[in-house]
């Protein structure tokens, strides 16, 4: 499939509260001329219109030829709109409405990827949303459509880092009783298929953080080095991934923007997204590895102030079109 012929991608309309609306104009307004980047977002087309030229579609395959010269909006039922920076619980059901018919495109084939915009995720919990975040929610749509039991991984990119997370939005007292050695060989697999079926790598050389200080100081303080960690790195290693055993968090990151590592295993959310959002706070991306669909997301949040008042940038939300078209282009090469 040429590129000119590759479906558009689609782009959630996240909170109507947040930055989503402004950037993605703004993002519009930066692509309109790439006809490899074609998207269109499923949202209220009054959050885009006055802003730049709009078109309504009524289906995926329109898109890419409105791309050119108007933002194409598949509208979403109406809902109240609520005022910039000022989020307003009666859009949780268009929020989520917005994510599951963007993941029901990609499952058809009828939209080469999904790019989300930021949700405000207590907002959703206030509603009933039963899912962590987007990661979560889009492999349960995946696995409910395909029967399938796709296991979604966090990876951030940003500051010449690739960083995965073995746990994420969970407090910090359950990480000890949350990580185990099975799931860390299941990450480690998917990470190494997603490094060469989705960033091109033929040969992945990944490393894990520890999670005790110095990496346990060999059981001195901590054992989940020794217990876990490490374990599972042998068998990773015994299933010819290259993987390394637990490393210091301090200094792991630095040796793998100086290329020792293409991909790091972080054991908790903030332990990996420090140093990304550190060396690169506006061109991060978040990508879900492991599902049976591309999708990628801006690595900021809500961005509620930002957006009331109107100092949002676009560049992370820019960044995860590009790398959303390029992972599936990749997928497409490997198939
Ligand atoms: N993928 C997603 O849907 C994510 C959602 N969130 C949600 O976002 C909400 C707010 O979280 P915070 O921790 O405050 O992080 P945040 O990223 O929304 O805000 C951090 C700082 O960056 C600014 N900011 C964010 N995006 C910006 C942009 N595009 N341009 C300019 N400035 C920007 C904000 O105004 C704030 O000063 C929470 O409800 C959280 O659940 C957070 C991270 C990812
Ligand atoms: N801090 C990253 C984050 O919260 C992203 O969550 P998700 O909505 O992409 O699952």
């Amino acid at each position: 499939m040429t590129d000119a012929n590759r479906p558009p991608l689609v782009i959630t309309m996240g909170d109507p509260a947040g930055v989503g609306p402004s950037i993605t104009v703004s993002a519009w307004n930066a692509l309109q001329g790439e006809a490899d980047c074609a998207f269109f977002v499923i949202g209220a087309p009054d959050l885009y219109q006055g802003e730049v030229p709009t078109q309504t579609i009524s289906d995926p395959s329109e898109a890419s030829g409105v791309f050119g010269s108007a933002l194409p909006v598949l509208p979403l039922d109406a809902f109240p709109l609520p005022v910039r920076g000022q989020p307003d619980s009666r859009s949780a059901p268009a929020i989520i409405a917005s994510i599951e018919q963007a993941a029901a495109f990609c499952l058809s084939g009828a939209a080469d990827a999904v790019v989300t915009n930021p949700i405000n995720k207590a907002l959703l919990y206030a509603a009933g949303f039963t899912h962590p975040g987007h990661t979560e929610f889009v492999a349960a749509l995946c696995n409910t459509a395909t029967g399938g039991a796709a296991q979604p991984v966090m990876l951030l990119t940003g500051g010449g880092l690739r960083v995965a997370l073995a746990t994420i939005h969970i407090a910090l007292k359950d990480v000890f009783t949350t990580l185990n050695m099975e799931d860390l060989v299941k990450l480690g697999k998917i990470v190494d298929t997603a490094m060469r079926q989705d960033f091109g790598l033929t040969s992945p050389r990944l490393a894990f953080t520890g999670l005790n200080p110095h990496a346990g100081e060999n059981g001195t303080i901590g054992r989940e080095e020794i217990d876990i960690i490490n374990p599972a790195a042998d068998q990773l290693r015994s299933a010819g991934i290259d993987m390394s055993d637990a490393r210091s968090a301090d200094t792991v990151f630095a040796e793998a923007r100086d290329g020792r590592f293409d991909a790091i295993i972080s054991m908790t959310h903030d332990q990996g997204l420090i140093p990304v959002k550190t060396l690169d706070m506006w061109g991060g991306v978040n990508t879900t590895l492991g599902l049976p669909i591309v999708r990628t997301s801006p690595d900021h949040g809500t961005g509620y102030e930002a957006a009331a008042n109107g100092t949002a940038r676009p560049d992370s939300l820019i960044a995860a079109i590009r790398q959303a078209r390029l992972i599936a282009g990749h997928r497409k090469e490997t198939a």
